[in-house]
């Protein structure tokens, strides 16, 4: 579902993005790490289509997203740090809005049934999302994904800034999603989160993958070791 092949991004002399091998296969949910500036959003934004590789190739659903920048949104769903709705149209109007543009369109009864399934409280549905917490946009933002019924999703730090309550549903979302076969790629410094969702782990530094795991295999304290022995946390030891 979701292939980078040698994928490289560089800017002049910096490399962002290093030869990234990753296959992300239907029901997985492949939680990226790193520190700052290790390479996350780059591999996000090639696997979007925004930037263009240096070198090597990312498919989504068996295409090359350099040669089938629109097709290939079609398969997938995008939910970033601040997901961008129209703040002056109610959840219902931007679930319509946002599935039509994806070539959905549903009935009235049906995108009160995806809002629910995303967990929207019925009473936000007619409210503008001006009015909504984040963890209500991220909803919307899933709900959006189901109803394009996306086989993809890319998330960029779509748990920082919740509360605990609220990052714990997120959590669950991504589950059902997983359940109904939608390949997941979230980039995080939530490693709680990341113990908690994914099926696969990986730590990058530098641009490069430096350590990946089955979420299974590892426990919670071990994640966090190698996580802080990967990005060399030299101000822990002060
Ligand atoms: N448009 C750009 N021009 C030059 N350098 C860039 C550009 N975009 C990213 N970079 C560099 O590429 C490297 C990887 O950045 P990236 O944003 O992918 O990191 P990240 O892991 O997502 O970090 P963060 O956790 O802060 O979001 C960084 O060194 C960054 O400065």
């Amino acid at each position: 579902m979701i292939i980078t092949d040698n994928l490289t991004k560089k800017y002049g002399a910096q490399t962002a993005l290093d030869h990234l091998n990753l296959h992300v296969k239907e029901g997985e949910i492949y939680c990226l790490l790193g520190a700052n500036g290790a390479g996350k959003t780059t591999t996000i934004n090639l696997l979007l289509g925004f930037i263009q590789p240096t070198s090597g190739s990312a498919f989504i659903n068996q295409l090359n997203v350099q040669e089938n920048a629109r097709a290939t949104k079609r398969f997938l769903a995008y939910i970033p740090e601040n997901l961008m709705l129209y703040p002056n149209l109610t959840a219902i109007e931007n679930l319509d809005y946002f599935s039509g543009i994806a070539g959905k369109k549903l009935s009235t009864s049906d995108l009160k049934g995806v809002l629910e399934e995303s967990g929207l409280q019925s009473e936000a549905f007619n409210k503008r999302i001006s009015t909504f917490s984040k963890g209500m946009r991220q909803k919307v933002g899933i709900a959006i994904a189901l109803a394009k019924d996306a086989k993809v999703l890319l998330l960029d730090e779509p748990t920082s800034g919740l509360d605990p309550k609220a990052s714990n549903e997120f959590g669950l979302l991504l589950q059902k999603l997983r359940t109904k076969g939608v390949a997941t790629l979230m980039a995080t410094h939530d490693i709680f989160r990341a113990k908690e969702v994914a099926t696969q782990i990986g730590i990058m530094k530098d641009g490069q993958l430096k350590q990946q795991f089955v979420a299974d295999d590892i426990t919670l304290s071990q994640l966090e070791k190698a996580y802080l022995n990967t990005v060399d946390y030299k101000e822990l030891a002060v």
